[in-house]
């Protein structure tokens, strides 16, 4: 019998350790990397025990495995997102699922949603205040929901007001149960799981009214992702089920909403503090060009990855990873700020300097706020044209007022770590959003 081999950890009990993790989610993590090395163990809520790792073999070697050897971790997910969803599936069954939401986030596909993500972003920036500091995270979430419900689920009228209100609430409910025991009797309006169901039955239902309404139009015609969805056959040429449908357009919401929203709230938080590059961009975006827009969001991205730790189960009987030997079993977290933070990859990495990025696309072991290998993120081009139109339409119509105030802290906000002011921001406008809007069709999308 192979005996197994960790790394070192803090031999601090488990509540310690998640409230640490909780309250200072980087600097915590930080912290026992410099004490422990690139891999230790770590003992935390949701988690239990589990082996971080930060070295880019090891986590190349993670992200490669074969699906045999590691799985996802599976935080019970399917209770709140459905049996159906991508999160909650593995193996044959999830690889059968993402080969068919893969494609409508293909790059050039992407095309079709620019237009709404800038109407988007125009209508919730009309709103904003002159010369006066506000949060820009509420704003980033409005534009990124409204987005994924027109794009996504291909909503509008009354289906679109109706989940714009009904889903926030719900998600939030869902992602605080996802972690309670199942209750024996449902107890309706009296207890949160009842509540959560009520929530889910309406917005199952909404699902069906957009699917008949999809079926009688011309699909060929619609870009969003149920009309695609539904045109979509399974290798057996069967189609998916409208359950199997909801599932995945809810993952989608939940995954891709506050995630785009709080890396655009820090994209904000950091410029603010370079006026040098603030300049740059205007003058680059003025002149219809965009290649440091894209490397910014990249840098944003590095220094400010919004999902700290991606987790793998190990499911054969052992596995080797570096040094160590992981028993079946084993949970195994990537450190994604640890490795952001490498200085032997990233030189003077604390630094936010987009210009690392001008000229050198990132190695995608290596530069992952999407994860990585078979399950990494399906909506990485999607966001990342969202992003870039939402940046691209605030340069063009507001000065973003620079700030000598010190950096905002980290704030776990439970699916993604946010700036703890919500990303503050002092604006003036520069011009009326009336032009017409540019294309970012052809750029990069990593
Ligand atoms: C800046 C925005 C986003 C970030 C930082 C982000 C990050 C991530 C991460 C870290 C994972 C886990 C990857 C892994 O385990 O290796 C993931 C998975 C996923 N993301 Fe995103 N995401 C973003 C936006 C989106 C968007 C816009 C969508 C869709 C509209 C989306 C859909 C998904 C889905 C469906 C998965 C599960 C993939 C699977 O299990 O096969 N994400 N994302």
């Amino acid at each position: 019998m192979t005996t197994a081999t960790l790394p070192p950890g803090p031999p601090s009990p488990r509540f310690l350790q998640g409230l640490f993790s909780l309250l200072a989610p980087m600097r915590g993590m930080r912290r026992m990397r410099d004490r422990y090395g690139d891999a230790f163990s770590v003992n935390v809520p949701v988690f239990g025990r589990a082996t971080v790792i930060s070295a880019p073999a090891q986590v190349r070697q993670l992200f490669t495995a074969a699906p045999d050897v590691v799985e996802n971790v599976e935080p019970n997910l399917g209770r709140v997102l459905g049996p159906g969803s991508l999160f909650a599936l593995t193996g044959a069954e999830h690889r059968k699922q993402r080969k068919l939401l893969v494609p409508p986030f293909h790059g050039r596909r992407l095309a079709a949603y620019e237009e709404i993500i800038e109407e988007e972003a125009v209508r919730e920036m009309a709103s904003w205040p002159q010369d006066q500091a506000f949060a820009t995270l509420p704003s980033m979430m409005r534009i990124t929901l409204n987005a994924i419900l027109r794009a996504v689920f291909g909503a509008e009228g009354a289906e679109f007001a109706r989940l714009r209100t009904l889903l926030p609430s719900a998600v939030a409910l869902g992602s605080r149960l996802a972690v309670l025991p199942l209750p024996k009797v449902d107890l309706g309006r009296w207890s949160p799981w009842g509540r959560f169901w009520i929530a889910r039955r309406e917005y199952d239902a909404i699902v069906e009214k957009l699917i008949s309404k999809a079926e009688q139009d011309d699909l060929d015609r619609r870009d969003d992702v149920l009309a695609l969805l539904l045109q979509s056959r399974y290798e057996d040429g069967s189609r998916m089920s409208h359950g199997e449908i909801a599932d995945q357009l809810l993952t989608l919401l939940v995954a891709g909403h506050e995630t785009t929203a709080t890396t655009l709230a820090w994209a904000v938080e950091r410029l603010r503090r370079r006026p040098d590059l603030l300049g740059e961009l205007v003058a680059e975006n003025d002149a219809g060009g965009h290649a440091l827009r894209e490397a910014t969001i990249l840098e944003v991205q590095r220094t400010r990855p919004v999902i700290d730790l991606v987790g793998r189960k190990v499911t054969a009987d052992v596995f080797d990873l570096g040094p160590w030997v992981l028993p079946k079993g084993s949970t195994v977290l990537v450190g994604i700020s640890l490795i952001h933070d490498d200085e032997s990859i990233f030189p003077n990495p604390r630094a936010f300097d987009p210009h690392r990025f001008l000229d050198a696309k990132p190695d995608l072991h290596q530069w992952i706020p999407f994860g990585g290998g078979t399950r990494r993120c399906v909506g990485a081009a999607f966001a990342t044209m969202e992003m870039n139109v939402t940046l691209r339409t605030l340069l063009r119509d507001f000065t973003l007022v620079p700030t000598a105030e010190r950096d905002e802290r980290w704030h776990s906000r439970g699916v993604a770590n946010a700036p703890a002011k919500g990303g503050l921001a002092v604006v003036r406008r520069r011009r009326s959003p009336a032009s017409p809007p540019a294309t970012v069709t052809a750029e990069a999308r990593p």
